[in-house]
């Protein structure tokens, strides 16, 4: 049993009403379970396979899902990267090994399951790549017609491919993502489409099992702080919820501090937790190396502002060069291919470990989103091309000494 409910006024709507924003206020909706009601065990879930379905008691779709077999992805201890940083408990959730290469795909099954169970007969986002790259997947998978606006000229090249090669119809609109997901949302209203963005408020249901399976790779433990890259601000508050309701649930006794990590050329969350504001102020330019997180009015940050807040957390800002310098990092130290949004949780607890705003004892988990080969145009950018030889063994050797 569950209902919608406005974060900010606290209406309730029927989970049947297809709507995304509070018609009282405005304000976006989220989920409420009777988590009373709900009969299950930690030992239940454990005895499934680690995976978006094992936490189905607390997911809002009723029938089979539309899968593509999400989540379950792995938790690596970073050794080489925390000895530097003087932090022993230092782990990476690669998101990016989910089945189109970003945590996208957990939101994307809960919520074109509810697309079919609600009716819709065609789905659309806006998107700086990956968000479209899932949609347009599991659209094909439930044989549902997909629209994707993108932002000319913005969107990383591996995630046009998959949102292409998945038969999406693309769409580049001249304007960023700010302004895509302002027309995608009225293009839905109008015209009867099912909205996948995170103001959907079942899609950032899949999303939140990502806190819940790194507290069980961590043997039930709760990490003392989860780090993500906020673009849209949807990731870290699903987190946030999840890991409330199982606090509600008796499964878990305390929250993570929350950690939010920004690209400097696109920080209103960093700027609204520096300065102590209530509501954020939106940059109208906002431009990084991260494509991912090119998002100057992050739909979502009401909810990340109180994730941060209520659990001590924090905002931290990092520069391209900083993203760049941990995407190379994490590839040749630690063996993890990501995309430079990825790299900036990492990069993001690099700067706090250096600037001695964390405590070297913390147990910490980053969340890396989206994988290496989503952007290979800013890889290749980054590395020596290859020579190019004779196909002669001494033409190999005197290349090698
Ligand atoms: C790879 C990647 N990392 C991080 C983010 C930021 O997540 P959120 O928008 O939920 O804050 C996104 C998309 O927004 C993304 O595609
Ligand atoms: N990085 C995102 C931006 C859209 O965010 P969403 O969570 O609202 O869909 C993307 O991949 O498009």
């Amino acid at each position: 049993m569950y209902r919608l409910v406005c974060v900010h006024c606290g209406a309730t709507y029927t989970p049947d009403q297809i709507i995304y924003t509070c018609s009282r206020c405005g304000h976006l909706l989220t989920v409420e379970y009777d988590l009373d009601g709900i009969d299950v065990s930690r030992d239940e879930w454990n005895r499934r396979p680690l995976s978006v379905w094992r936490y189905r008691e607390i997911l809002p779709v009723r029938g089979e899902p539309v899968s593509l077999q999400e989540g379950g992805t792995p938790l690596y201890h970073l050794t080489k990267i925390g000895k530097e940083l003087g932090l022993s408990e230092l782990y990476a959730k690669h998101e990016g090994m989910n089945p189109t290469g970003s945590f996208k795909d957990r939101g994307m099954t809960v919520g074109v399951s509810m697309a079919r169970e609600l009716g819709m007969t065609s789905v659309a986002c806006a998107s700086t790549g990956n968000t479209s790259a899932s949609l347009a997947a599991y659209a094909a998978k439930a044989d549902l017609p997909c629209v994707v606006l993108l932002p000319a000229g913005k969107v990383a090249l591996g995630k046009v491919a998959q949102a292409l090669m998945h038969g999406a119809r693309v769409i580049s609109i001249r304007g960023n993502f700010d302004r895509a997901l302002e027309m995608v949302h009225e293009l839905c209203i109008s015209q009867g489409i099912y909205l996948l963005n995170s103001v959907n408020p079942y899609r950032l249901e899949g999303q939140k099992t990502i806190g819940f399976e790194a507290v069980d790779q961590l043997g039930g433990e709760v990490p003392d702080r989860m780090v993500l890259p906020v673009g849209n601000a949807g990731n870290i508050s699903a987190v946030y919820k999840g890991l409330r309701e199982l606090e509600a649930l008796g499964f878990i006794d305390r929250l993570p501090m929350m950690t939010g990590i920004q690209a400097a050329g696109s920080q209103p969350l960093v700027k609204a937790i520096e300065q102590n504001l209530d509501v954020l102020v939106p940059e109208a330019a906002p431009e990084t190396v991260a494509t991912a997180i090119r998002i100057g009015a992050p739909v979502n940050a009401e909810k990340a502002l109180v994730a941060i807040r209520a659990t001590g957390g924090t905002a931290a800002a990092v520069t391209d060069e900083e993203i760049l310098a941990m995407q190379r990092d994490l590839a040749r130290k630690e063996g993890i291919g990501v995309e430079p949004a990825s790299a900036a949780s990492v990069a993001g607890i690099r700067k706090l470990a250096e600037l001695g705003l964390i405590d070297k004892d913390e147990r910490i988990v980053c969340v890396v989103t989206g994988h290496l080969l989503k952007d290979p145009e800013t890889v290749v950018r980054q590395c020596e091309p290859p020579l190019e030889i004779d196909a002669d063994l001494q033409s190999l050797l005197s290349v090698l000494r």
